[in-house]
């Protein structure tokens, strides 16, 4: 399952579906096999989450590449066929449960069993109710399905799958801030508050969402152009959708109508429209860039998921706070929230921090694992949302981007 999920994580991390991954297993233990199958233990065999006592030849592998592509199990089974074998009786080690609708390509379930695997070993079931079931649909075709939990896999998809179970996309709120919380000066300039690696970080996370949203007022101040851009500032291959929430016009000139990702302006102050809309699109990820007036409507909503807050050692002692009212009056009534990342970028931080909410029963039910959500979330916090974050949270090590000081995005 290790190597399933490793094989995953080649998938892209946006759009409408989740990274997963797949390996067949030869049916018998082949001793003859050994170099072919990644991550034998050198001091010799050990069981592994398959059940066996000793770890099978490889026979496939695949990985889902994005929408409209084929599911990994169908990959994976290409594979086997393209290195000459019958996959007839092996095992697939899959990361997600099959699926068993017709979506955009026909059920993998229905694919397996055709291909005649004798057994189905799955990490985490398939939060997406239109696809789910193929566990089942498996089993009535009197094939072994064994439900195995792992708590990288479930990591690996856990903003696609809350986005999934909610119909509406996970929030990230992002916010670059002096030490004393302000976004912009008295005189309402607010470039450069954060430096470069702070500004290429960001950019790192616009290359992994699926929309970016602003208000008005920040396309007003400062023009921004949302895109995703690489280091050497050319528009990477993945542009989110850009969306501009509120009444007044986007203005003809702006930045965001030049090249990038389509521009969606929601005339609403409305957050639940604006995220209804968004979820309605399939849109999984979004990452809110706009002033103290949005972040305030979706603190204010309580639907941000997850805080990206970049502080920079500048003290201003006046202009815009980050945030405005949220209707809490004592210490109490404030939301939880759990730091799952730190990093020095430059002379700026960044921490990330994820909305603590208590698990509803339904959640209970929902999850593969009893991993810690707080372990999951740290976990994705390295692998599904920001980009090479280590676990770094008092203990981690320093990351290669802590030595060069530059300058704030200029969006
Ligand atoms: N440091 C940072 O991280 C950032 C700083 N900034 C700075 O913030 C400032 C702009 O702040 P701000 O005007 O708050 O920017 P916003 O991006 O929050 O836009 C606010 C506008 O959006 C519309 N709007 C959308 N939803 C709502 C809602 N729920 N309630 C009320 N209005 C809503 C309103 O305009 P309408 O009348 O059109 O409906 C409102 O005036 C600039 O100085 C900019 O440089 C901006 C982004 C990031
Ligand atoms: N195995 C697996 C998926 N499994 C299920 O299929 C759904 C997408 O189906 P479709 O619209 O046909 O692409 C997805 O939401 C998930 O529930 N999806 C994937 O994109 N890749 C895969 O490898
Ligand atoms: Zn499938």
């Amino acid at each position: 399952m290790a190597h399933a999920v490793e094989l995953a994580a080649l998938g892209p991390v946006y759009g409408p579906n989740p990274r997963v991954g797949c390996v067949l297993l030869a049916p018998e233990p082949d001793e003859g096999a050994w170099s072919n199958h990644v991550g034998a233990p050198r001091g010799g065999p050990a069981p592994d989450d398959v059940g066996d006592a000793r770890p099978r030849r490889v026979i496939g592998e695949g990985y889902h590449r994005g929408a409209g592509t084929p599911h990994a199990e169908i990959d994976a089974l290409h594979d086997a066929r393209r290195r000459g074998i019958d996959p007839r009786g092996a095992t697939a080690v899959v990361t997600l449960e099959p699926c068993s609708h017709t979506g955009r390509t026909p059920p993998c379930a229905e694919g397996l069993a055709a291909a005649g695997i004798g057994h189905v070993v799955y990490a985490v079931t398939d939060p997406n109710r239109l696809a789910a079931g193929g566990a089942e649909v498996l089993r009535t075709r009197g094939i072994r399905v064994t439900h195995a939990p792992h708590e990288r896999a479930s990591a690996l998809n856990d903003v696609w799958a809350t986005a999934v179970r909610r119909g509406a996309p996970f929030v990230t709120l992002k916010v670059a801030t002096t030490l004393d919380g302000r976004v912009a000066a008295a005189d309402g300039t607010s470039r450069w508050i954060t430096g470069d690696l702070a500004r290429a970080h960001a950019h790192e996370v616009r290359r992994r969402v699926d929309a970016i949203i602003v208000g008005t007022g920040t396309v007003a101040a400062d023009d921004p152009a949302l895109t995703a851009r690489n280091a050497d500032g050319a528009l990477a291959g993945h542009q989110p959708l850009r969306v501009v929430v509120g009444t007044r016009e986007v203005p003809a000139g702006a930045r965001l109508r030049g090249p990038g990702g389509e521009l969606v302006h929601l005339a609403t102050h409305d957050v639940h429209v604006v995220l209804a809309e968004l979820g309605g699109r399939e849109i999984r990820h979004v990452l809110i860039e706009g002033g103290p007036t949005l972040a305030t409507a979706f603190l204010r909503a309580d639907v941000v998921d997850e805080l990206h807050a970049y502080t920079a050692p500048l003290v201003l002692g006046a202009g815009a706070p980050v945030v405005g009212d949220l209707g809490v009056d004592t210490l109490a009534a404030a939301a939880q929230w759990r730091t799952v990342h730190v990093e020095r970028l430059g002379d700026d931080v960044l921490m990330i921090a994820r909305r603590h909410r208590p698990r509803t029963a339904r959640d209970a039910a929902d999850a593969d694992s009893d991993a810690d959500a707080d372990a999951t979330a740290r976990a994705d916090a390295g692998m599904g949302t920001a980009t090479a974050l280590t676990d770094s949270v008092g203990n981690g090590p320093p990351t290669a981007s802590e030595t060069v000081r530059a300058r704030k995005e200029p969006a």
